[in-house]
């Protein structure tokens, strides 16, 4: 599509007469400059038939690069460089430590698009009387230029600008470097760094390919997030804002940190990880919540553990908390610190997620994890709020397969029937199956890691075995000692001859003083 070559020579010799006139042009008073420059530039454009558009890389508010200047900046840099004779390296690529090439300063090339052949040349301009600048990136000032025949303005302008734009910005989300975010308290909001959120590259390797999961479970899941990436028109065309919200639950170690990510990379979207005990109320929450940029995921984790979010309920937990106050655990009491000077509210999260939504964007997707979905209140996670609930869950044969490909490089072992059946009489989590069947060194064998899992899932069956003996025998315990007071009051009242209730009223008060002694000297059966 490019090629090197320069336009015609009689664009060229115009071009020549230009600089002539910018030599020139300071020997006229500066009074006439304007008036000379329009006239001859008028009759410059009677023989001169291309028409130029300039591209400023800063332009309307100067800190913010213009969008036009980055597509059109990705959009040369993939389909010029090759042709281009003078090169600029911009800078090295994170993972792949390879060179950015991008054409240089002052060097021009040619595009051809449905056989209308354009020039763009990269610029630079410094000011002459440039003021010290605390942003050094705005002294020079970069800008495109694009020349083309006249006849070719409508086009051009129509469909070609058009054409550059999208292919820009789908180059630049290709090539990007997906970040992973995290707030800022707001005291540090202000000042030199001025920001709400942190980031740092996002480079998790997790996969759906290697996210261990019911094989149904896990193309459903794809295929919703799917949907919903290509579903622009759609959600406009239900007037609904495009955003989607997912609750992941289940046990510690069932995988639904690394399901965020495996979506992230699915979607190859950045991530928000959002701290809600570092904010401090609901105008923060908003503005944090409006900071963050479209193709994006926003995580809160452990939504039941971050803040006082469950209303009623969590209160009277608190209430019992109390006595836990004496408490001499440094971490929790930090925590404590922590969920007491933020004040965000259940109302203020659902104001944000589903109020704000509609006004900054789209194409946002909202998780929260948590471990124990009964805690949560029915608001927060009702469907319309969090469109779609995932139960992470303890490890099936299926994806055990996944994790011996993973860690084993294996699809089939003699010993998988052994494990099917394991997995059938006992639960394990996958960051459980995981650790047992990873390679201890580089020699082991894939049987070693199957036989250590083999092993750990027998333990597993026969711890669970006897917490279940001695749970049945705690509650037959306890029915025999409920059986033995009534039968103890029955006895009573019938020697006694005092009423039952006096009776039940004083085994209560006994009662009440034996639970105490026990609460002080500890659980003893
Ligand atoms: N489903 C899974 N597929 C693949 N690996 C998994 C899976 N679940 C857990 N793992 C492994 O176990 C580790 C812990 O998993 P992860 O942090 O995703 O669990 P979690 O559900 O987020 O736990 P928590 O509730 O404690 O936050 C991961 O680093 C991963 O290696
Ligand atoms: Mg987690």
């Amino acid at each position: 599509m490019f090629s090197g070559e320069m336009f015609t020579g009689f664009g060229s010799a115009i071009g020549g007469l230009v600089v002539i006139w910018a030599m020139f042009q300071q020997y006229i008073p500066p009074q006439l400059r304007d008036h000379v420059e329009r006239y001859t530039r008028k009759l410059v454009s009677l023989f001169y038939p291309y028409i130029e558009i300039v591209f400023p890389e800063f332009a309307g508010e100067k800190l913010k690069r213009s969008e036009a200047y980055s597509a059109i900046q990705n959009y040369l840099k993939e389909n010029a460089t090759a042709r281009a004779k003078r090169l600029k390296a911009d800078a090295i690529k994170d993972s792949t430590q390879s060179l950015i090439l991008s054409m240089d300063d002052h060097e021009e090339v040619t595009d051809v698009f449905k056989g209308v052949k354009v020039r763009w040349s990269s610029n630079k301009t410094t000011p002459k009387n440039a003021s010290i600048s605390f942003y050094p990136m705005t002294e020079d000032r970069r800008f495109y230029r694009l020349t083309f025949h006249r006849r070719h303005r409508k086009f051009i302008t129509e469909s070609y600008v058009k054409h550059i734009l999208t292919e820009g910005k789908a180059i630049a989300m290709k090539n990007r470097q997906r970040k992973l975010y995290t707030n800022n308290p707001s005291q540090n909001w202000f000042g030199y760094k001025r920001t709400k959120w942190s980031h740092v590259v996002f480079e998790h390797p997790a996969t759906f390919e290697t996210l261990a999961m019911e094989p149904n479970k896990k193309r459903e899941i794809m295929n919703d997030l799917k949907k919903f990436s290509e579903g622009k028109e759609y959600y406009t065309k239900i007037g609904k804002a495009w955003k989607r919200g997912y609750l992941l639950y289940g046990p510690p170690g069932t995988g639904k940190s690394t399901m965020i990510a495996a979506m992230a990379n699915f979607l190859n979207y950045d991530v928000y990880d959002l701290e809600l005990t570092a904010v401090k109320d609901n105008t923060e929450l908003k503005k944090l919540i409006i900071e963050t940029s479209s193709k994006s995921i926003i995580m809160i984790e452990d939504i039941d553990c971050s803040l006082d979010l469950t209303g009623q309920r969590k209160k009277m937990e608190k209430d019992d908390d109390d006595d836990d106050d004496e408490t001499d655990n440094p971490v929790k009491k930090m925590e404590k610190e922590e969920k007491k000077g933020s004040k965000v509210t259940l109302s203020g999260l659902l104001n944000c997620i589903d109020g704000i939504w509609s006004a900054c964007g789209g194409e946002r997707i909202v998780i929260f994890t948590t471990n124990h979905v009964d805690k949560l209140d029915p608001a927060l996670i009702r469907r319309g709020r969090m469109d779609k609930h995932i139960e992470m869950s303890y490890c099936c044969f299926e994806a055990f397969k996944v994790l011996a490909r993973n860690y084993l490089d294996i699809d089939y072992h003699p010993l998988f029937t052994t494990i099917s059946g394991l997995f059938e009489e006992t639960k394990m989590t996958p960051a459980d199956v995981a650790e047992n069947l990873m390679p201890k060194s580089d020699s082991e064998d894939p049987e070693t890691g199957l036989r250590n899992l083999i092993e750990a899932l027998k333990a597993a069956k026969e711890l669970e075995a006897r917490n279940k003996a001695e749970e049945e025998a705690r509650a037959k315990a306890e029915k025999e000692e409920q059986e033995k007071k009534e039968n103890g009051v029955k006895e009573e009242v019938k020697e006694s001859g005092k009423s039952d209730k006096e009776v039940k009223a004083n085994g209560v008060i006994n009662g009440g003083v034996a639970a105490k002694e026990v609460k002080q000297n500890g659980f003893a059966v």
